[in-house]
């Protein structure tokens, strides 16, 4: 089938009857977008006899949050809540807690909790350079297979780390991430379980399809074969560590025949952010983007490549440049992205002795429903528990049983919560350590006005008016642990990712020595992928 390629194919792909389509588009060319009109069309025309017979799904929390967002700005209010709008994780809890019983999975069983499983993995010898391990897991359980066959597997690669941690998990009869994934997958494979998915939704809408695992593309595809919208870009496939197979699932997508839609006009970035965009889309075999409404960006628009002597001079030069960004416009938003937040050590410790505020998002954050949960029930816990372990236990236990126990995204949130609570509880009483704790913004904005800190697979989907690019030195961006084949050419996508959140201006730095121990100061080479872009500025 042709690709329709004239500007006007939003406004098409909003209006098209239900079928697969598939929309291939560049970073910042409108694809969330453009499923946030496709729901919000088929809704006006009644083309779905409810809001709610639409799944809108994506890949992360912030993914999701994104997408609700837009929904947020185009669907009245009534529409707008009623869209299941939903991640993969929060899809199969839902499908493990109505219906695990017909594979034999207990439907209440917790579900996976970030802290414990830190814990678990370190206990098993999980870290830092255990890759081979985590690639047995990652194989093992991106499969269709019952827990017996992942054992199988994980014993059958040699990898004997991957094997203490699944027997650790099932000891603490806890199933984790890809368990939970793997689980929700396997129901759907059960025919009664798809019919009754099918029938509640009527139309699939799948943002960052580059990210999905044929585990994933099996539950959409369950649910949605013949009525689903993906919408993707194989430019930004960033997940393969994790099971995403961008080539296989773009192939399996197209066996069934969609009418391909492609968007090649950037509304996103400045003529200048898209120029260093472009040599990294050139060095990728991508298209080059152009920009939607040139002459409508103003003459601040840049992209600056800057090398330091070390990461203290980096930091206090970002400092400053951040405190010039915010002076000139208050609602600007500001993204500093590094590879790994590592290399953001110095940056983060500048900005506090400075007093700048900042959202981190590594750190965990409490969306407001969670925030004002855990104040509500912390009078009750402070009474049940003799000391703050106690306590938190205790407000855990209380928070969580006032929540619908399908609500796997909420659930997730409020154990990250408690997790960030359980690290400052050393430090501080537990009502001190909740005082101390900032809220996020609401969890319909994930980008709200100010300074951002992020890693460049947090970034995905969100953009920035200004954004730093940070630690372009060989072994931070590349990796030092991707540095040829496909993990390389990953690398090369992360650097792109990073590069088109930005809006109207775009820095680059490197440093030319760093502590790599706090005896061993070390000359750094620059990224393979610096001389690169100085061709764009
Ligand atoms: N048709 C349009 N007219 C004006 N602005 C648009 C249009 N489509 C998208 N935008 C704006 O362009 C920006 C990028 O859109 P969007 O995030 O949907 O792109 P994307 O293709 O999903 O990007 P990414 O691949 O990075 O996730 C957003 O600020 C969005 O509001």
């Amino acid at each position: 089938m042709s690709p329709l390629t004239e500007q006007r194919a939003a406004d098409r792909l909003a209006a098209m009857d239900a079928q697969d389509i598939l929309v291939l588009a560049p970073a910042g060319c409108g694809k969330t977008q453009a499923l946030a009109q496709r729901a919000a069309r088929l809704i006006n025309d009644h083309a779905v006899i409810a809001p709610r017979k639409i799944l809108a799904l994506t890949f992360s929390n912030k993914a999701r949050d994104n997408l609700a967002s837009r929904l947020t700005e185009i669907l009245p209010s009534a529409a707008r809540t009623r869209v299941t709008v939903t991640n993969f994780h929060g899809l199969a809890g839902r499908l493990v807690r109505a219906h695990g019983a017909v594979i034999g999975i207990d439907p209440v069983q917790p579900f996976p909790e970030r802290g414990s499983h830190r814990r678990l993995r370190a206990a098993a010898g999980l870290g830092y350079r255990t890759a081979a391990a985590e690639r047995a897991l990652t194989l093992a359980k991106t499969r269709l297979q019952d827990d017996d066959e992942v054992m199988a597997q994980l014993a059958a690669s040699g990898e004997d780390l991957a094997v203490t941690y699944e027997r650790i998990l099932r000891e603490a009869q806890q199933i984790d991430y890809d368990d939970l994934l793997r689980y929700g997958a396997r129901l759907l494979t059960d025919p009664r379980v798809a019919r009754l998915y099918r029938e509640h939704f009527a139309v699939v809408l799948v943002d960052e399809v580059q990210d999905l695992s044929l585990l994933q593309l099996g539950m959409v595809q369950a649910i949605g074969a013949g009525r689903t919208t993906y919408a993707g870009d194989p430019a930004q496939g960033i997940y393969g560590f994790a099971g995403a197979r961008p080539s296989a699932v773009f192939d399996a997508i197209r066996a069934a025949d969609p009418t391909e839609v492609r968007l090649d006009v950037s509304y996103r970035s400045s003529p200048p952010v898209l120029q260093a965009v472009n040599q990294l889309a050139a060095e990728l075999g991508t298209t080059p983007l152009h920009c939607a409404n040139p002459d409508n960006w103003g003459d601040d628009c840049k992209v600056d490549l800057r090398a330091f002597e070390d990461t203290a001079a980096e930091a206090e030069a970002l400092v400053a440049a951040v405190r010039q960004d915010l002076a000139d416009d208050a609602h600007c938003t500001v993204g500093v992205m590094t590879r790994s937040f590592r290399r953001m050590t110095d940056i983060a410790r500048a900005l506090d002795l400075a007093g700048l505020d900042y959202q981190d998002w590594y750190q965990p954050t409490v969306v407001p429903q969670i925030a004002e949960l855990l104040h509500r029930n912390l009078p009750e816990a402070l009474a049940a528990g003799s000391d703050r372990v106690e306590q938190l236990a205790a407000l855990e236990r209380l928070c969580r049983s006032q929540l619908p126990p399908d609500d796997a995204p909420t659930l997730d949130e409020l154990s990250i919560a408690c997790e960030a609570l359980r690290d400052r509880l050393t430090t501080s009483p537990l009502q001190q350590t909740l005082a101390a704790f900032r809220p996020h913004t609401t969890s319909d904005a994930p980008v709200s006005p100010g300074l951002h800190l992020l890693t460049g697979h947090a970034g995905k989907g969100q953009e920035f008016d200004v954004g730093y690019v940070i630690g372009l030195e060989e072994g931070s961006i590349p990796d030092f642990r991707s540095t040829q084949g496909e993990a390389l050419a990953e690398e090369l996508r992360v650097l792109h990712v990073m590069a088109s959140r930005a809006r109207r201006r775009l820095v680059f730095t490197r440093v030319e020595n760093r502590w790599r121990t706090p005896r061993w100061y070390a000359a750094e080479q620059p990224s393979r992928w610096w001389h690169l872009l100085e061709r764009s500025v």
